[in-house]
């Protein structure tokens, strides 16, 4: 439980119907009854039930018309006493009333703090914490299943199956390890191998549904890149239907990095279209905006590499080709409607297990394939139907607790070692622990709750 408390305005700055003043912690009916004249006293207002009353100035003189509610603990959102002031829409009433409630000893909020109570008192896990947020960002329909399923709890209750069975696992090897001079060992190497396989097959199932809710909320981000004239900035414009960046036919129009999102079976595609690539730019602009671009590379999730059909393969092709080879990529040859001038076998020879697709951005062929091909390159062929909320950190956890299983498997399979086996163990329950919140780490939760809203 905390000491002090809290207030913020919940909805969202700008003028609209009603805003929310939320109100968490010990003092907070009293705060409101402070603030607000109800007919009836306010410890005599039932928990959960709605009043009217006059929001007063400090001069006791009324500012708005507003209802009144407040949620006793432990039931309420953050599990401690919440009052909520529901006065009329506009950025200056709620403004006032915030500041009657911090004139009255409210701290103002810190951003994601009541979510952040709730979680304290255990009212969610974290992995429900975040999935509140994930349905604030959601921006598609198939984002917010995701986000609502894992505030239901269904992520939660894989990882803590998983959790408990770790637990039970690490117990019966620990057994072993502490009575050695029993011959047999309790657990033996083969059926530990075989409960560990189990485990990494379902944590990879919850990792690809978790990285399918994270496409769906984040979107893939896809850089566009080749040489300069080649069609990047046709094909952008291509894909959004709209004539978003300058197309010219001189080499170098495009300086800065362009991004633009749209959708393509509820995946955001966030396309950033950049400046061409070549050895020798023609001004300072040019070599910044090329710097840019391998940037932009850099923090894509699939480098979209685009050729101009019409011209043969050299140095830079080849060059480029080593340059992506090796991170996920998609080569689109672009000009198709001209007659071919490049070897498409050459091409095949450079990036054998590459997807190579051939289209026209002018005459808009090839748009279909290649918006499936980028979509599958991240997401998979797998359905995008049971998406989990996950974060970029929940996603790093995960990951790291199925490289640490293949590490007690190893150690049990090839060198017999139930010590290292159980170390293993001890270091994915330490990953799941902190997708489920199981820890004291205070900065840890500093960091998640900051990219919260205020006043959630
Ligand atoms: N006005 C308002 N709207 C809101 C919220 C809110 O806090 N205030 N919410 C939040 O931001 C969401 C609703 N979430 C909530 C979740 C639990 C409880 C609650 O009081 N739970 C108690 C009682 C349950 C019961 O008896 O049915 C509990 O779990 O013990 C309230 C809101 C969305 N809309
Ligand atoms: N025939 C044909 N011409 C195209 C096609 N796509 C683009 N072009 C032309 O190629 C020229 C360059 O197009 P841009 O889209 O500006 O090329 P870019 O790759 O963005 O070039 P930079 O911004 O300079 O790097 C323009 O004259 C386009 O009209 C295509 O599919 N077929
Ligand atoms: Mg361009």
């Amino acid at each position: 439980m905390f000491g002090d408390t809290i207030a913020a305005i919940s909805t969202a700055w700008g003028d609209g119907g009603i805003s929310i003043i939320r109100i968490s912690g010990p003092d907070s009916l009293s705060v409101a009854g402070d603030i607000v004249r109800t007919a009836k006293p306010t410890e005599d207002l039932l928990s959960r039930f709605m009043y009217n009353g006059s929001l007063l100035d400090e001069g006791g003189n009324p500012i708005d018309e507003v209802l009144l509610v407040s949620f006793r603990a432990p039931k309420s959102y953050t599990g401690e006493d919440l009052t909520e002031i529901h006065c009329h829409g506009g950025s200056l009433v709620a403004q006032r009333c915030l500041e009657r409630c911090l004139q009255k000893g409210c701290r103002h909020a810190e951003p994601g703090e009541f979510t952040r109570r709730a979680f304290e008192n255990g009212r969610l896990d974290l992995a429900q914490a975040e999935a509140v947020n994930g349905i604030i960002h959601a921006r598609s329909n198939e984002a917010l299943k995701a986000a609502s399923r894992t505030l239901r709890g269904e992520l939660s209750r894989f990882v803590r199956e998983l959790y408990d069975e770790l637990l039970s696992l690490s117990a019966e090897l620990e057994v072993g390890i502490d009575f050695p001079e029993e011959d047999v060992p309790y657990i033996d190497d083969q059926e530990g191998s075989d409960r560990i396989e189990t485990m990494i097959k379902g944590l990879q199932d919850i990792a690809d549904r978790c990285t399918t809710g994270y496409l769906l909320r984040e979107g893939i981000r896809v850089a566009l890149v080749g040489r300069p004239n080649v069609g990047k900035s046709s094909l952008l414009n291509s894909l959004l239907k709209e004539s978003r960046a300058i197309v010219t036919s001189i080499p170098g129009t495009t300086r800065d990095v362009i991004e633009e999102v749209f959708t393509h079976k509820g995946i955001p595609l966030r396309l950033m279209d950049t400046a061409g690539l070549r050895t020798t730019p023609s001004d300072e602009v040019e070599a910044i905006g090329i710097e840019r671009t391998a940037q932009a590379m850099d923090k894509s999730d699939v480098v979209l590499w685009i050729l101009d059909g019409s011209e043969p393969i050299g140095d830079f092709e080849r060059d480029m080709a080593t340059r992506i080879s090796d991170r996920p990529h998609i080569v689109a040859v672009n000009k198709s409607d001209l007659p071919s001038g490049l070897d498409g076998s050459l091409l095949v020879s450079l990036l054998p297990e590459s997807t190579i697709l051939n289209i026209s951005a002018q005459e808009q062929r090839g748009l279909e394939e290649l918006k499936e091909a980028l979509v599958e390159m991240v997401a998979g062929t797998g359905t995008l139907e049971g998406g989990l909320n996950a974060t970029a950190r929940q996603l790093e956890e995960l990951r790291s607790a199925i490289d640490s299983l293949g590490a007690s498997k190893e150690a049990l399979e090839h060198h017999h070692d139930q010590t290292l086996a159980a170390a293993g163990l001890a270091e994915t329950r330490k990953a799941l622990e902190r997708i489920l919140g199981l820890f004291d780490d205070d900065s840890l939760l500093d960091t998640v709750f900051s990219r919260f809203c205020i006043g959630k």
